[in-house]
């Protein structure tokens, strides 16, 4: 098979030997020794290094930070990188020879662009939400899925207490009124946020830092959860969505995006909501229904809303805010008291900073390493490091379906050699086995590898030398 000119031999060997998805499974690679300088120190991490670096493909989309793009650059990858999100017809292109793919909340990798990225081995989203991608799919394929689970929870935290101040001043529409030339110095309708109580729906990373924030500025705070949870200062859980809506002046959503929350507000929530409250939804677009929402407030049942999240949102910047995105805007626009931002929660420079360094550090373990931890739809599987005193040393990985007797199979191949450490877990229908041999010639690694690779069980398989 003659391989297509923008991938290299081995990439294509790699396929073509083993029909694995996976670039760094090739047994034809390599071996890199160590610097020399390194060579005398007693104890040191060996980099597994199984595969030209330099052939290791990443797609960075969605105007991932630059601390992110640096990492992955530092080792060697082609990176190519991208402002904005790519629509589905673009984006299966693109992610046909891609081995790792960096997105964050825009992008939509689902089973139907998933199965055209035949390289994939990792995918990683640079935000907290993992709902964009299909993580069934993906790690039934040994696609590994990592995020960042707390790296902006702070910043959304700070934008809903300038939001909830806003609300209750009537800020944007002051705001908006003196650009257009209109002095409107008003009180009616204006309140201080000191001892107003604020309900917060999912008391988790930036619900419960919302909490503390929310308390020193003199608010009361009540908080719904469906799992019970320690209160942070004086909040208090309350047992029912309703209970909160009844007492809360403020109601601010950080829930995640699920079956369960899909519409969590509709017309019967608004209706349970204190007469002259305010909504603020950070979270997901699709845990509000608009149109239920212009209704409570075209009523004054709810006297503000600020919504950073959209059921549809645009790919990139520019003016596409419109009812062809989605049907209610005009009537949403036109509302008094609406603060409408464009999903930037988590846009600071020190949230998109750290969660440029932690997601693309989780990428480069797992790609270089395999190590699992951290990851949302696999199991979390890690060895300690081999060292470079340990020359003839291979570190097996074998991602299986869940089923009875592969430990047998596998171990049986294994056993030619010794095994050194290993670790096997499971989550779901996925199992992941990572095994350190010793005794390995260089010529023994392709057949321990086909070995694997013929197991009925096989996912995916790689051997990292
Ligand atoms: N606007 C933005 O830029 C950002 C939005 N987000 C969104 O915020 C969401 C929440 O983020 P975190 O606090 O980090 O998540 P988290 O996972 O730490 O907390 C979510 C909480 O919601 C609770 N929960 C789940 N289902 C619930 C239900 N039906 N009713 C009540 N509580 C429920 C969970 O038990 C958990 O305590 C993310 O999933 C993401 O979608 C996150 C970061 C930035
Ligand atoms: O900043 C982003 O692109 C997405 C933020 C977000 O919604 C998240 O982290 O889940």
């Amino acid at each position: 098979m003659t391989p297509p000119k923008d991938i290299p031999y081995r990439v294509d060997m790699a396929r073509s030997v083993s029909n694995s998805l996976s670039l760094s499974t090739s047994p034809t690679s390599h071996f890199h020794s160590p610097p020399s300088s390194f060579k005398d120190r007693p104890q040191y991490n060996k980099q597994l290094k199984p595969f030209q670096r330099e052939s290791i493909k990443v797609l960075l989309l969605e105007n991932v930070n630059q601390t992110g793009r640096d990492i992955l650059e530092q080792q060697g990858y082609q990176v190519e990188f991208l402002k904005s999100s790519l629509p589905e017809d673009q984006l299966i292109q693109k992610i046909r020879d891609v081995h790792v793919i960096g997105i964050r909340s825009k992008t939509k990798l689902t089973e139907n662009v998933l199965k055209h990225a035949r390289n994939l081995i990792v995918i990683g989203c640079f935000c907290i939400g993992t709902n964009q991608v299909d993580l069934q799919y993906a790690a039934r394929n040994g696609i590994a899925v990592f995020n960042s689970p707390f790296s902006n929870s702070r910043s959304v935290a700070e934008l809903v207490i300038a939001e909830v101040i806003a609300l209750a001043r009537q800020l944007g529409d002051r705001s908006m009124e003196l650009h257009n030339g209109v002095w409107n110095k008003v009180s009616n309708g204006c309140w201080e946020i000191r001892g107003k109580t604020l309900g917060i729906v999912g008391y988790g990373h930036i619900g419960s830092q919302l909490s503390v924030l929310a308390e020193s500025m003199g608010m009361s705070v009540i908080y719904y959860d469906v799992v019970n949870l320690m209160s942070m200062g004086t909040a208090r859980q309350v047992s029912s969505l309703e209970e909160l809506l009844g007492a809360a002046d403020f109601v601010s959503l950080h829930v995640p995006e699920l079956p369960e929350t899909k519409n969590l507000f509709t017309s019967k929530q608004f209706e349970q909501m204190k007469n002259g409250s305010y909504l603020i939804n950070n979270s997901r677009g699709s845990v509000v229904e608009i149109a239920a929402l212009v209704d409570a407030m075209r009523t004054g049942k709810v006297a503000g809303a600020a919504l950073d999240v959209y059921p549809n949102e645009p790919g990139g910047n520019g003016p596409y805010f419109s009812n062809e995105l989605n049907s209610w805007t005009a009537d949403l626009t036109k509302l008094k008291n609406v603060i409408l931002t464009p999903h930037i929660g988590g846009s600071t420079e020190e949230a998109q900073s750290a969660i440029g360094i932690e997601v693309a550090n989780a990428l480069v373990r797992f790609v270089n390493e395999g190590a699992t931890l951290g990851a949302v739809n696999m199991p979390e599987v890690n060895l300690r490091s081999l060292t470079l005193d340990e020359p003839n040393h291979v570190r097996v990985i074998f991602i299986h379906k869940n089923v009875p007797g592969v430990l047998r199979r596998v171990n049986s191949i294994l056993g030619n050699h010794n095994v050194d450490k290993q670790m096997t877990d499971s989550r779901g229908e996925v199992a992941y086995l990572m095994a350190d041999i010793s005794d390995v010639d260089q010529g023994e690694i392709k057949d321990l590898y086909q070995s694997l690779e013929e197991d009925s069980s096989r996912i995916r398989v790689r051997v990292l030398y």
